[in-house]
């Protein structure tokens, strides 16, 4: 996998809710070996925008492809093996135990076979372990803490082993430790060539583990660049309508004070 390897091209893209527009004329590409924060305030349709590239809703106008091939054409299977989602929330309707919520990311590699193989079994295992929940595997999903639910879901997306992961709001729930965790892992993921679009309402975690920034404003792509470049006090003022004072410390990290 190679940098410049396209995965996930968005040409135009306007997104519609009766007569408001929620994204207008939106273009964008996603390569092999790309970290991307999403940011945007409250509503400024971050969510819509992975449900679009989800193909789980349509657009007004526009035209995105997937590893080359039109999104609109694809069968969902198809889509699932190109793209893992990271949801804000999952509500199962049975009880299902973590281990089995996690072996659903396997089903679109296997299709709907009756019992999971034995590949299956020990991807499922080796996620666990490596995710740092194996003490999680046989508890009932809805009774986990949420950070705990949010470290299942991630470890779900991961075993469905597909080269585009989108997260919405992944570190949301997570300890401070586990944030931190989360943001090294997904930069690790990035150098191995996955590619990785992030919603993020922190710009710190934009900057920490980001090759990129897109920023999302009053229905358009105001930004799209380096962290460092785009990711600074004047964006914060301008899309979060508060001032901040920006320190750039010479160990090359930016801070920002209230
Ligand atoms: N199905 C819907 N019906 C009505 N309004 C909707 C629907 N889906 C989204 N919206 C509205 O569209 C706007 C964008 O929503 P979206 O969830 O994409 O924002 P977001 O940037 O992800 O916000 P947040 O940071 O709060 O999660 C919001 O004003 C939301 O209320």
């Amino acid at each position: 996998m190679t940098a410049s390897v396209k995965r996930l091209s968005v040409k135009n893209l306007s997104y519609r809710l009766g007569q408001r527009t929620l994204l207008d004329n939106i273009s964008f590409d996603l390569k092999a070996g790309e970290c991307v924060a999403l940011l945007g305030a409250n509503g400024a349709g971050k969510s819509t925008l992975l449900k679009l590239l989800l193909r789980l809703i349509a657009p007004a106008s526009g035209h995105i492809e997937l590893a080359g091939m039109p999104l609109s054409t694809l069968k969902r299977r198809e889509i699932a093996r190109h793209i893992a989602y990271v949801p804000q929330h999952h509500h199962p309707h049975f009880p299902f135990t973590a281990w089995q919520v996690v072996m659903q990311g396997r089903l679109p590699v296997n299709g709907m076979v009756r019992s999971p193989s034995p590949q299956d079994i020990s991807r499922v295992e080796l996620a666990f372990e490596e995710n740092g929940i194996a003490h999680l595997s046989a508890r009932i999903y809805t009774d986990l803490s949420g950070g705990e639910r949010q470290r299942v879901l991630i470890t779900r997306a991961l075993v469905q082993d597909t080269p585009v992961i989108l997260l919405d709001e992944p570190v949301n729930g997570l300890d401070y430790g586990h944030q931190l965790h989360l943001l090294m892992q997904l930069k690790t993921l990035a150098a191995k060539g996955y590619t990785l679009l992030m919603i993020t309402h922190q710009p710190e975690h934009a900057l920490m583990a980001a090759s990129r920034a897109l920023v999302l404003h009053e229905s358009r792509l105001i930004a799209d660049g380096a962290p460092s470049e785009v990711v600074d006090s004047a964006l914060i003022s301008r899309i979060y309508q508060t001032q901040v004072q920006q320190i750039d410390l010479n160990s090359g990290h930016r801070v920002f004070i209230p």
